[in-house]
């Protein structure tokens, strides 16, 4: 018999992030080649005409699993009875700016969206934040959504995650699939904190195929934590298909399955590490089913500690920026 389909939102839908993003999840790159979905895709009332030509695209690739589409300027229409939901739409940075200078322009959204998300979409969504600043968004919007648990949200560490995996595999000449056990922790901002110590390859310790310190504070971690601002010097435009590509990957793993694979999510935190309850923080996990275990209890050294109070602190921050948004 064929599955009933799987009812999935996307915001900011006319965005360049979107038009990397819609088409492989009508393709079946999210959810399996046999899981008919339904897309609700979002965006402001003067991006309705460019959202209809993407909706006529996705008409012309006549992917088999896609099973139904709507356009809609209203939060709650697109959320209604969503299972899962990308929240994309917010604006992007330019040069010169960090992801948190757009906590202002942005936060608004997710108040709305948060509430809307509540009133309409299913008790089980699986909401995924990509808008910046990504984990306080996804903060504001759990806490604007009482009803829903906070398990319902994670905000995207996975490009992140990605972008450490690829350039470890380049130090180590290994292939990046191998990987295994690495995490980044925190807030999706240069604060991060991609941590090695703990991963491997083929049974084998990273840090000790590397052996070079010096490369891991001063080259590796930097580099991925500017990696965004470096695309947006070389593209003229911030990451979009690389983050179409890690929100798929963020979204399969943590409802498909990550196969007992660790990989980083920025969840909800439970008071784990020491990170104040309900902060949106990066970490590592496993997941099954839309079920999220969190890695808990991995040491940290001096280096390590206090990397991660950094990346605490600078969310800490964000958090108390927004407090009276969601008093
Ligand atoms: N978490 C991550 O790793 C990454 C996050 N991003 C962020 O993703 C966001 C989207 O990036 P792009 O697609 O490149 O931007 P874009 O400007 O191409 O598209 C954003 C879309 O959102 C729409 N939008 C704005 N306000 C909206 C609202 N209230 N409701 C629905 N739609 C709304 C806009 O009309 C536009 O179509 C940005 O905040 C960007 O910084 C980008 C790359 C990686
Ligand atoms: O850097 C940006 O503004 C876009 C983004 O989040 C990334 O590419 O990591």
């Amino acid at each position: 018999m064929e599955k009933s389909p799987v009812r999935i939102a996307v915001t900011g839908a006319a965005g360049q992030i979107a038009y990397a993003l819609v088409f492989r999840i009508a393709s079946g790159a999210l959810l399996g080649p046999d899981q008919p979905v339904v897309l609700t895709l979002l965006d402001l009332p003067q991006m309705q005409g460019a959202l209809k030509g993407v909706m006529m695209e996705l008409e012309d690739c006549a992917f088999p699993t896609l099973a139904g589409m709507a356009a809609t300027d209203d939060p709650k229409v697109a959320f209604r009875d969503a299972d899962i939901a990308f929240l994309v739409g917010a604006r992007p940075r330019g040069k010169g700016m960090e992801r948190k200078d757009l906590l202002g322009a942005n936060a608004e959204i997710f108040t709305v969206q948060g509430r809307a998300l509540n009133e309409a979409a299913s008790r089980d969504v699986r909401v995924l934040v990509v808008g910046n600043p990504a984990n306080t968004n996804a903060y504001i919007a759990m806490k604007s959504a009482p009803d829903l648990s906070p398990a319902c949200f994670s905000a995207m560490i996975r490009l992140d995650h990605n972008r450490a995996a690829s350039m470890l595999a380049g130090k180590a000449g290994i292939d990046v699939g191998t990987i295994e056990k690495l995490v980044v922790w925190g807030n999706h901002s240069p604060t991060m904190y991609p941590d090695y110590r703990f991963a491997e390859s083929g049974g084998r310790k990273l840090a000790a195929m590397i052996d070079d310190e010096a490369w891991n504070r001063e080259v590796f971690i930097p580099t991925v934590g500017k990696r965004g601002a470096a695309v947006i010097e070389a593209r003229g435009a911030s990451s979009a298909a690389s983050a179409a590509n890690a929100a798929i990957d963020q979204m399969r793993d943590w409802v498909v399955g990550s196969h007992g694979k660790w990989v980083s999510m920025a969840i909800a935190s439970d008071g784990s590490y020491g990170v104040p309850e309900d902060i949106m923080f990066g970490v590592p996990v496993t997941a099954e089913r839309g079920v999220v275990t969190r890695i808990s209890g991995l040491a940290m050294d001096e280096f390590a500690t206090e990397r991660f109070a950094i990346t605490l602190n600078e969310l800490k921050e964000e958090r108390d920026a927004v407090a009276h948004l969601l008093a």
